[in-house]
């Protein structure tokens, strides 16, 4: 029999039992779902990533919907569990849902959400910051002053890379790819050269644009170009920033695809995108070659060497850490469940959610993103 888990329980009474594997920020995603007769149990375990079987013990018998995190593996296990505990609805608090199996909550019927956009701004401008400080050199030179090295300016000390003028390389150009794009053309008034499954027409309008304004101000024009393959942008960007989903479509940056001496690659997608063996083996063949990294592939590993690369900027999987964003993620994430619990129909737009997110007002009866809506069946909103 599986283990009980600590709780804190919110509402006792209410009528409709939902569990967030883990305490999220804010409160107003708490009190939306209380006022609405959920009671909710929050799991308080102290370990980081709960097990199957731990959340298993947190389903119990009767459980009309979950609030998960990225870290947990939901498949047939849970969602059989789920189904059989009354449950239709689970939420991801994170727009990637690479660890759910969607097909097994298709098979049980229960409704998979995920939080779109309250986190695009948020998870580009640290994919930005990774790309300068890799650029830059910035954690590196940190390490030195505080270690009492400087002993004054030097024509070589910490020499880096200028970014105005240098392309930007995209792959992944959807919601944070685009933002991202647009941050490093904008503000390095970078060219870029993107990849993706799809025309990303809006941002080859806004760098087209911005081009004009530019040569219009006697600057030079930043320009764009549409990659045919993952494998040309590599060879062809001075810093490349990867944004696809994580899919068994989407090719690792391995051995093959690694070959530039210089470049900077910077990963805030999911950490099976980057081969890490072959790019420990890159950084430690190739001192100029950079990269910041958000994500791993082994996650919360790093692979053996990686942590030695003085050319490697790593951080804990934080690209969405802003108050604001995780606050809100909460919420799309408990209105996602509550949606479904209440027979809300599915937002039309799941790009645009700022409805939801204004603390000052009712968010809409929707639930504001499920990712197989159209396999359930489930009616779009027509608010
Ligand atoms: N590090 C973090 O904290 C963090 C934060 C947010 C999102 N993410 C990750 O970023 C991903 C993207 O988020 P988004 O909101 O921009 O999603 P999105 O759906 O708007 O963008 C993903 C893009 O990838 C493209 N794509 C899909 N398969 C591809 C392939 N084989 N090759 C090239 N492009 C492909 C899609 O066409 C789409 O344009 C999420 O799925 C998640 O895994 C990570
Ligand atoms: O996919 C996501 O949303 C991130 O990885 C967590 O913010």
């Amino acid at each position: 029999m599986a283990k009980p888990v600590q709780i804190e329980v919110w509402n006792p009474n209410g009528k409709y039992r939902v569990i967030s594997t883990k305490s999220m920020p804010g409160t107003r995603w708490i009190n939306l779902l209380i006022e609405q007769d959920c009671r909710l149990e929050i799991c308080t375990e102290k370990k980081t990533i709960l097990s199957v079987e731990d959340i298993l013990a947190l389903i119990g018998d009767r459980c009309d919907g979950v609030i998960g995190q990225l870290t947990e593996d939901w498949g047939e296990t849970l969602f059989s569990a789920l189904s059989r505990a009354g449950g239709k609805a689970f939420s991801n608090m994170a727009v990637g849902y690479n660890n759910v199996d969607v097909e097994a909550a298709n098979k049980y019927g229960v409704a998979v959400g995920n939080t779109p956009g309250v986190l695009t701004e948020t998870t580009a401008e640290l994919a930005a910051s990774l790309s300068l400080a890799a650029a830059r050199r910035i954690v590196e030179a940190d390490e030195f002053m505080r270690a009492g090295k400087y002993e004054g300016w030097l024509p070589h000390l910490f020499v880096g890379n200028l970014l105005k003028g240098q392309t930007v390389g995209v792959i992944g150009a959807g919601r944070i790819g685009s933002a991202y794009a647009r941050m490093m053309i904008e503000g390095f008034k970078m060219n870029l050269i993107y990849y993706d499954l799809y025309q990303a027409t809006r941002l080859e309008k806004f760098v087209t644009a911005y081009g004009q304004f530019l040569k219009a101000s006697g600057e030079q024009p930043v320009t764009w170009k549409r990659a045919a393959s993952m494998e040309e942008v590599l060879r062809e960007a001075d810093v490349i920033s990867l944004h696809p989903i994580l899919d068994k479509h989407v090719p690792p940056c391995n051995k093959e695809r690694l070959h530039d001496e210089r470049a900077i690659l910077v990963n805030c997608s999911r950490g099976p995108v980057v081969d890490e063996v072959a790019l420990v083996e890159h950084l430690r063949e190739n001192p100029m070659f950079r990269v910041g990294l958000d994500v791993f592939e082994d996650e919360p590993y790093m692979k053996p060497g990686l942590a030695d690369m003085k050319n490697a900027v790593v951080v804990p999987h934080i690209a969405s850490a802003s108050k604001w964003t995780r606050e809100g993620l909460a919420t799309l994430a408990a209105l996602n469940v509550l949606g479904k619990i209440k027979g809300y129909s599915v937002w039309g737009n799941p790009n645009s959610v700022d409805a939801f997110l204004n603390g000052s007002s009712q968010p809409p009866a929707a639930c504001p993103s499920i990712v197989n809506s159209k396999t359930l069946g489930l009616p779009v909103s027509k608010l």
